[in-house]
């Protein structure tokens, strides 16, 4: 209370400053404030659970896996669909299930409908296990879930997929293309907050014609960010890796969850001998 006296008489009576005082907590913020170890860390704060989704109960996309905090004190989560690439399927990129959802997201790891669908396919297949999520009665985590707080990331051909969907549907909060692949360069309509994240030493899906082209071609207008992992081959997301987590985990919080707090670890450009290059958008607004 003294420091309250203290801050009005040196405003001359405005409460322009009153230490202690914290700004308001933004509608969806979950869990508590984050720290360079919480968003590094192979578990967040929420305990998870996960159920199997069999492609014989759904259309528009092969089934797959969803992990969802069981916390249900807090109010909804948002949710994020992910596709696997090429010839692959989720079981490569599961570790991200729950890493992602102990965070505080709904996370739908996909399978697709053939092992060798494209990436604008694999773009409707998200958005189609993303409607799955929100709107079928089977769905058993419908209530859990915010349905105007949806997003969208995947690798190789599901990360062009992802920039497909993210075109498609502006009303998403965030798209993550992990070493994407797509064979359109130009994706000046997207509006959808979004972050690639390619490999210094990709092969397949080199970021000289194909994230950088796509990062570049997004207008300045919508929120991006372009990291570049050092060394790293196109198959970087098929194991655990920290450094893509936790910017995902920034970026995700940041749009789809308007969580402020994160704003620390995407602004200014983060540096490491991780990230072999970073490019952004900064300030956030
Ligand atoms: C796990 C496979 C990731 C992926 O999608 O890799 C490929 C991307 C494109 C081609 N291709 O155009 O032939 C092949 C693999």
């Amino acid at each position: 209370m003294a420091k309250v006296f203290l801050a009005l008489a040196l405003t001359g009576g405005s409460v322009a400053y009153a230490p202690g005082a914290h700004a308001a907590a933004g509608p969806y913020e979950r869990g508590p404030a984050p720290t360079e170890s919480s968003i590094e860390a192979a578990r967040g704060p929420f305990a998870t659970a996960q159920t199997s989704v069999s492609s014989l109960s759904v259309s528009g996309f092969g089934g797959g896996t969803i992990y969802y905090p069981t916390d249900t004190s807090q109010g909804t989560f948002g949710a994020i669909a992910i596709s696997p690439g090429y010839t692959a399927t989720w079981s490569t990129l599961s570790w991200l299930g729950p890493r992602l959802a102990s965070q505080g997201f709904v996370v739908f790891g996909i399978n697709t409908n053939t092992l060798y669908d494209q990436p604008d396919s694999r773009g409707r297949q998200l958005l189609a296990a993303l409607d799955y999520l929100v709107r079928s009665s089977s769905s058993t985590v419908r209530s859990r879930i915010d349905s105007t707080r949806l997003a969208v990331a995947g690798h190789s051909m599901g990360g062009g997929g992802t920039l497909e969907a993210a075109n498609a549907r502006p009303s998403l909060q965030a798209a993550i293309p992990i070493a994407p692949w797509n064979l359109t360069k130009i994706w000046s309509g997207v509006r959808v907050p979004t972050m690639i994240i390619g490999g210094q030493a990709d092969a397949i899906a080199p970021v000289a014609t194909h994230s950088q082209p796509f990062y570049t071609s997004i207008p300045s207008s919508t929120e991006k960010a372009y990291m570049e992992l050092t060394a790293a081959s196109h198959f970087f997301p098929q194991t655990s890796n920290t450094t893509m987590a936790k910017y995902m985990i920034s970026w995700m919080k940041r749009f789809i969850d308007d969580d402020t707090r994160y704003d620390q670890f995407l602004c200014p450009a983060p540096r490491s001998i991780a990230i072999s290059e970073y490019r952004d958008t900064c300030p956030l607004t």
